[in-house]
């Protein structure tokens, strides 16, 4: 047994199922040791960016640790943005970086790939990431590594695991595991019984959902919880998809100002938000209409419950779900029912008209009523509003983060994860990022399905500067591209050829197919329109400075 089998057995047994990643001189060994190894099988891509969304995306989707491996210092640092993303968004991403030997640290030289000192890429890592090691040590390595790896699943964050290459076939022990965190179980009856006397005295209690019920995969067991409570339930922008197929009182997604009004009343009027694996960013809560009064909030999130201005550290979400569940009953009042938020709008208009963003969203909603859903990985621009205007389904972005260069590489993750044919959304300014690692789905035999939102344009920038004539692209033609990457393109002008090109790409199984749908510059979707307004409205609200 050496110390790459020991990595990639412990690995194996917290979860991962694949690596992505791109070799270098200094991970040369550890990528061959996977192969020969045979654990987890290796997915190569073409820019280190990928590497990081591919691996978050598998993670997210499928509820278990992705693993990007990288080259020191060049591929490492090229990946710090995707890192730094599935950070912020909770995901356990494990990134396991090659580095130099002990030898060659006291050669003397300024190492290739080397930055300021050869410590410097650690100490950035450990700015994204909530545990490292660095695997000098093979004696401390297997309880080293099941540290690392148990921090990673009980924080949902990522983790950095340093290899220098001459450690890679060092003799090392079997993989160990980390017991998970111990709740108190008396802080814990505490907690649920001042929870559930909150949400009995209420008048409208409301049940908010956030992306912390996917990372720990409770999403079936907090729709039993409002089943049994007979609360409502609204996802946050960024957890749009929450609990889809769940079976539970969804009202939809909370967008405040630029969302359902409904739903925004229903959340924002509530006397006892019980907000479950929530993140409290701006683009949660930044288009609010009004504060929502955090006395009468409840917030689990990151291993603590908030309740009004007290806090019950060490309570981990599931924990707190579990134990709610043994107690619960129908609360007393009557639950808000605002009417459901409007259902998905299907029956786009075939015809010769040009496609707006909300004509795919209808095209989606027909294709999936009659095709079945389909997860979405989806980019950042108005191809994320659009998607919430789409079938409740999986949905991955990075929301709050909100990184371009994500769609592709993530639908990319979720299939090769063994997940279905995705739906993959992206505008034509992201997908000159990263849309180019489509050409790596030939190699292996992903056929996501790519709609690609062609404006001509950085559209969301325009639509927050009107006046900034930088924000033009050039028209790229990506349709035409596609097959010299291996998938079949269709260049889409009108609603007809749109609902065309959708069914023919459904119908198409083995290669890629990328959708170009010209839309007009200047045509943004309704909830973009809306967001744009509600923030410019709450800024012209906002007091002077
Ligand atoms: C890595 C990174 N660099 C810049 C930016 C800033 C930005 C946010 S949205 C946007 C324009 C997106 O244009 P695209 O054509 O993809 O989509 P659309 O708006 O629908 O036309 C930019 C440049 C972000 N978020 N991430
Ligand atoms: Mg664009």
């Amino acid at each position: 047994m050496n110390l790459s089998r020991t990595l990639l057995d412990a690995l194996h047994q917290h979860g991962a199922r694949e690596i992505f990643g791109i070799p270098g001189d200094f991970v040369l060994a550890f990528f061959q040791q996977v192969v020969d190894a045979g654990v987890l099988p290796l997915y190569t891509l073409s820019h280190e960016p990928a590497v990081g969304f591919a691996a978050d995306a598998s993670a997210r989707y499928h509820t278990r640790l992705g693993v990007a491996a990288v080259t020191y210092g060049a591929g490492a640092l090229n990946m710090v943005n995707a890192v730094a993303s599935s950070y912020a968004e909770k995901v356990p991403l494990v990134v396991i970086s090659g580095a130099p030997g002990a030898g060659e640290r006291q050669s003397g030289f300024l190492l290739h790939h080397q930055a300021r000192t050869l410590d410097s890429q650690l100490a950035i890592f450990r700015e994204i990431t909530c545990d490292q090691v660095v695997l000098d040590d093979a004696a401390r390595a297997p309880a080293d590594i099941a540290r690392v790896l148990r921090s990673c699943l009980t924080h949902s964050r990522p983790v950095y695991i340093e290899l220098p290459r001459d450690m890679v076939d060092a003799p090392c022990g079997p993989a160990t595991t980390c017991a998970a965190a111990h709740t108190d179980p008396d802080a814990l009856e505490a907690c649920v019984g001042e929870v559930l006397a909150r949400l009995r005295a209420a008048r409208a209690p409301v049940l908010l959902v956030g992306v912390e019920i996917r990372r720990f995969g409770i999403e079936a067991k907090v729709a039993q919880l409002a089943r049994l409570l007979n609360m409502p339930v609204a996802t946050t922008f960024m957890g749009s998809g929450l609990m889809a197929g769940c079976d539970a009182s969804l009202l939809g997604t909370y967008l405040g100002v630029a969302g359902p009004a409904a739903i925004t009343r229903a959340v924002e009027g509530s006397d006892a938000l019980l907000m479950l694996g929530v993140i409290i960013s701006d683009t949660n809560f930044g288009v609010s209409e009004t504060a929502i009064d955090m006395r009468g909030a409840i917030l689990a999130l990151d291993g603590e419950v908030a309740i009004a201005h007290h806090v019950y550290p060490r309570i981990g979400i599931e924990a707190l779900v579990d134990a709610l569940i043994v107690r619960a009953g129908p609360l007393p009042a009557e639950p808000v029912a605002p009417e459901p938020a409007p259902p998905c709008v299907r029956g786009l208009e075939a015809d010769g008209a040009p496609i707006g963003p909300d004509d795919i969203a209808r095209a989606v909603n027909d294709a999936m009523f009659e095709h079945g859903r389909m997860p979405i990985a989806a980019d950042i621009g108005d191809c994320l509003f659009t998607a919430l205007g789409m079938e409740n389904t999986a949905l991955l972005a990075p929301g709050y983060y909100a990184t371009m260069g994500y769609g592709v590489p993530a639908g990319i993750g979720l299939q090769a994860g063994g997940g279905e044919r995705p739906l993959i959304l992206v505008g034509d300014g992201a997908f000159q990022m990263t849309g180019w690692e489509l050409g790596n789905c030939q190699r292996y035999g992903w056929d996501p399905i790519v709609i690609v939102f062609n404006n001509c344009s950085w559209e969301m920038l325009r639509a927050f500067a009107p006046q900034a004539a930088f924000t033009d692209l050039s028209d790229w033609h990506f349709a035409d591209m596609a097959a010299s990457l291996g998938g079949q393109g269709y260049r889409v002008q009108t609603r007809r050829e749109l609902q065309q090109a959708l069914t023919q790409a459904l119908a198409t199984r083995g290669k890629f197919q990328l959708i170009e749908a010209m839309i007009p510059r200047g045509v943004q979707s309704t909830t973009l329109t809306r967001f744009v307004q509600g923030v410019r409205r709450l800024q012209h609200a906002a007091p002077a400075k």
